[in-house]
């Protein structure tokens, strides 16, 4: 991975060393058990230097050195104070003008009290992502950045390339690969991307000159791929709660538990966010974090990596599914979806009233009850999702009451598992043949190389392996 800077930069090693000698002298108590490297095809990650125990605080932040909204908005605010108008950033609403003589100074100090109220206000109105953004945006470009050496070590725009949202956003002749990626991926990048635009503009909307859309993704993505969860009384929702921990951020994802966040109190009324080990290390050995349980569709749009073996691989037919359910007929290339749950049906609206609609999954040895549940949905009649407006046929009564019986758990449903089993193999023979299809083309595809080839393949080869299993399953 590359690191962000110019020719004019130090050895990767000189950099941490100087980020972590800041940290340390703001209070950051790091072990010496451990250690921040590059690691081969990771960037940089944490290596135990000697035999570390579970249950060591490797490291410990106090709360107060945590970059979050909370920090993030106090220091905006400080600013303003501060420079005043001369803040290199003015806001879309009302700038303060600057006062030339002493006399004025009451009046300009009124004047910058109110901007920082309404500065405030408009800073709350940002989501924390977005907030965080925003700030890491305004420190990047100041020479001055108390974070400048945080930034150093941070990897570059360059080094997100191999993620679906840069392809859309940026393009950089990227922007075809979105088309190999399965339609639930594709699907997350769309998504990804509306609300990184999304946040553009509300952050535009309080502050105009936030006009770099490359410096600006970068900020997003730092935020997006290196926050961990910190509860905040004053956030408004679990997904607010969020902060940067320099250092924390270097632990790499694994889907075996490794380590564990803990907030305590420390001396004089400290508090400290601290990274426990859960199992112990030997010399050499790196240290994990698990962002959770993610799949590698998951990992490769938030995060830009997938990994080799993954507990949580799932296949997600999704797409194919909600294409019977709504035509009554498969699909051979599924990036329908949105599609599809936009279109008025019978069938989609019944699921959606019992909280059924969409997220149909099989692991290697299982089916999703979601799933099961749109199976047997696909093979009923439109006309039994409907709510009886009259006299009806027995026979259709009967039907939904078998349904309704088997969504609510009170039915096996046999009624419905030949037909169910029969629909599900006709899904996952096409699934497995579009994968070929897909694997061919990536890998006829010169320019889609090297780590994009590399996770395209792991994503048909894992649906792949898991279609071709419960093909073995049930037939
Ligand atoms: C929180 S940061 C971890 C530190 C990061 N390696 C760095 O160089 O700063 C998350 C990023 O690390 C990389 N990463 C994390 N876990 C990984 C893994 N198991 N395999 C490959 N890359 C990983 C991905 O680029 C991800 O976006």
């Amino acid at each position: 991975m590359t690191r962000s800077g110019t020719l004019q930069q130090s050895p990767l090693a000189e950099r941490i060393a100087k980020l972590v000698s800041q940290l340390q002298s703001g209070g950051v108590i790091i072990s010496d058990g451990i250690q921040a490297q590059e690691i081969p095809g990771r960037g940089i990650g944490v290596i135990a230097c000697r035999m570390v125990p579970a249950g060591e605080r490797i490291i410990q932040f106090p709360v107060t050195s945590l970059l979050n909204p909370r920090t993030a908005k106090a220091a905006l605010l400080r600013e303003v104070s501060d420079r005043g108008a001369s803040s290199m950033f003015t806001l879309t609403a009302t700038p303060i003008r600057e006062e030339a003589t002493a006399r004025k100074r009451v009046k300009r100090d009124a004047s910058v009290k109110a901007h920082a109220g309404k500065y405030a206000n408009l800073l709350d109105s940002l989501s924390s992502h977005q907030l965080l953004a925003y700030y890491l945006y305004r420190e990047r470009l100041r020479k001055d950045s108390r974070w400048n050496s945080f930034f150093d070590v941070l990897p570059t725009l360059d080094a997100f390339g191999g993620l679906p949202l840069v392809w859309a956003v940026l393009d950089h002749g990227r922007k075809r690969f979105l088309d190999y990626l399965p339609a639930s991926t594709y699907k997350h990048a769309t998504r990804m991307s509306k609300q990184f635009w999304g946040d553009l503009t509300a952050v535009r909307s309080i502050c105009a000159n936030v006009e770099d859309v490359e410096l600006f993704i970068w900020a997003w993505l730092c935020v997006n791929s290196r926050c961990l969860y910190y509860y905040m009384a004053e956030a408004p929702t679990t997904g607010d709660c969020m902060t940067l921990a320099p250092i924390v951020d270097f632990l790499n994802h694994s889907d075996e538990e490794h380590c564990s966040i803990q907030v305590y109190d420390g001396a004089l009324a400290t508090k400290f966010f601290g990274l426990v080990t859960t199992r112990s290390y030997d010399v050499g050995d790196e240290i994990y974090l698990s962002y959770g349980a993610h799949t590698n569709s998951f990992l490769l749009c938030e995060y830009g990596f997938t990994l080799a073996a993954n507990k949580n691989t799932e296949l997600d037919i999704t797409a194919e599914l909600l294409a019977i359910l709504k035509w009554g007929r498969r699909t051979s290339r599924c990036q329908t979806e949105g599609e599809a749950t936009e279109i008025e049906s019978p069938k989609l609206t019944f699921l959606d009233a019992y909280g059924y609609l969409g997220d149909y999954t099989l692991s290697l040895d299982t089916i999703s009850y979601r799933t099961e549940v749109a199976l047997a949905v696909s093979q009923v009649r439109e006309d039994v999702c409907r709510e009886p407006t009259g006299d009806e046929p027995k026979a259709r009564t009967l039907e939904r009451s078998q349904l309704k019986a088997f969504i609510s758990g009170m039915a096996h449903g046999s009624k419905f598992k030949a037909q169910s089993t029969a629909t599900l193999n006709a899904i996952l023979d096409d699934v497995v043949n579009n994968c070929d299809i897909m694997l061919a083309k990536a890998n006829d595809d010169i320019e889609c190389s090297g780590e994009i080839r590399e996770n395209i393949v792991r994503l048909y080869n894992e649906r792949k392996q898991i279609a071709c299993a419960h093909l073995r399953m049930h037939r």
